[in-house]
């Protein structure tokens, strides 16, 4: 009996190439020559926060599955799909859901919508996540605006512009000390204390795990001592693919849950459905935030 491929194997071109700039050319003339927008900001939503896509007006919606070349999303909390739309006038391109590697995926690949986007003419990308708070002082349901990351994967080599540099998107070694834009923190600081969400703000620095398993205690000890805020499984090589071909960053992340640091505990153990639950339940506060960062974007 014959089994169904889900998914184009990777040859090893693919694994030395990722996508070539001529693919990713494809798949954003694919989505050009099939919407009337031409959007500069880019949005990518974390773990249920979706509802950043559906605030949007005049939508134009394409599934994954309807783009050719595009992978599918897996997770629960990310739709799969490419939403472009307006804000207040202002032209936006949203994923509805991302990819991370725990699915599957090569982590060329889980980056390659940024690419994409990049292709369509984004200029600044926001970006979202669902993480677990290792800093002390967090509270469920706060905002930590992103100000560093530590990308594990890429401490094993696994970094999403592993294999041959195309000088088309950038230089063979970016530096990524500048990652998160301080001007574009700065604005949503003030952004947030005109919202009245200050008591909710934090900043810091997120960590990329591979997952799918959430931390140890050890593990959470040791990220703690390496500095990190808050840990989750993405955003990082979604950052360094923008930052290579030029695009700045604003990163946050809604502190989902709250990893516990003791072991043999009966406190609840971390768990999708509180991710998602805090997401929904955050959700309008979030969707403030982002848009008067946009309607303020062109003051920085
Ligand atoms: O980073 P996002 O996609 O927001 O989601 C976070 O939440 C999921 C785990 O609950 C993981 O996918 C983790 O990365
Ligand atoms: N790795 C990791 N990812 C998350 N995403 C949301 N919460 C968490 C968490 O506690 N750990």
């Amino acid at each position: 009996m014959t089994s169904v491929k889900m998914f184009r194997e990777e040859s090893i071109e693919d694994v030395i190439d990722g996508y070539s700039y001529e693919r990713i050319e494809s798949i954003s003339k694919f989505l050009l020559d099939r919407t009337k927008q031409r959007p500069e900001i880019g949005i990518i939503c974390g773990t249920g926060m979706g509802g950043l896509a559906d605030m949007l007006e005049d939508k134009e919606i394409f599934p994954y599955k309807d783009i050719p070349d595009f992978p599918v999303s897996t997770v629960p909390g990310h739709s799969g799909r490419l939403v472009f739309g307006n804000l207040n006038g202002k032209s936006i391109i949203c994923m509805q859901g991302r990819f991370h590697v725990y699915e599957g995926y090569s982590v060329w690949k889980c980056a390659m919508p940024v690419r994409v986007m990049k292709l369509i003419g984004v200029k600044t990308l926001i970006v979202t996540n669902a993480a677990g708070g290792l800093n002390r002082n967090f509270t469920v349901g706060d905002i930590m605006f992103i100000k560093d990351h530590i990308n594990f994967p890429g401490f094993g080599g696994d970094n999403p512009l592993r294999g041959r540099n195309d000088d088309r998107w950038g230089p063979r070694f970016p530096p990524m000390s500048n990652a998160y834009d301080l001007g574009l923190r700065q604005l949503a600081r003030t952004v947030a204390k005109e919202l009245n969400l200050e008591k909710y703000l934090q900043e810091g620095v997120y960590c990329m795990l591979g997952g799918p398993s959430y931390e140890t205690v050890s593990e959470m000890m040791a990220l703690t001592l390496l500095g990190a805020d808050a840990v989750g499984m993405s955003t990082a090589h979604e950052v360094i693919a923008a930052r290579h071909c030029g695009i700045r960053v604003f990163g946050m992340s809604l502190i989902t849950n709250i990893c516990v640091m003791e072991h043999d505990s009966e406190k609840p153990l971390a768990n999708h459905e509180e991710v998602m639950e805090t997401g929904n339940r955050r959700r309008k506060d979030l969707e403030k935030l982002v848009t008067g960062i946009i309607m303020k974007l062109d003051t920085v």
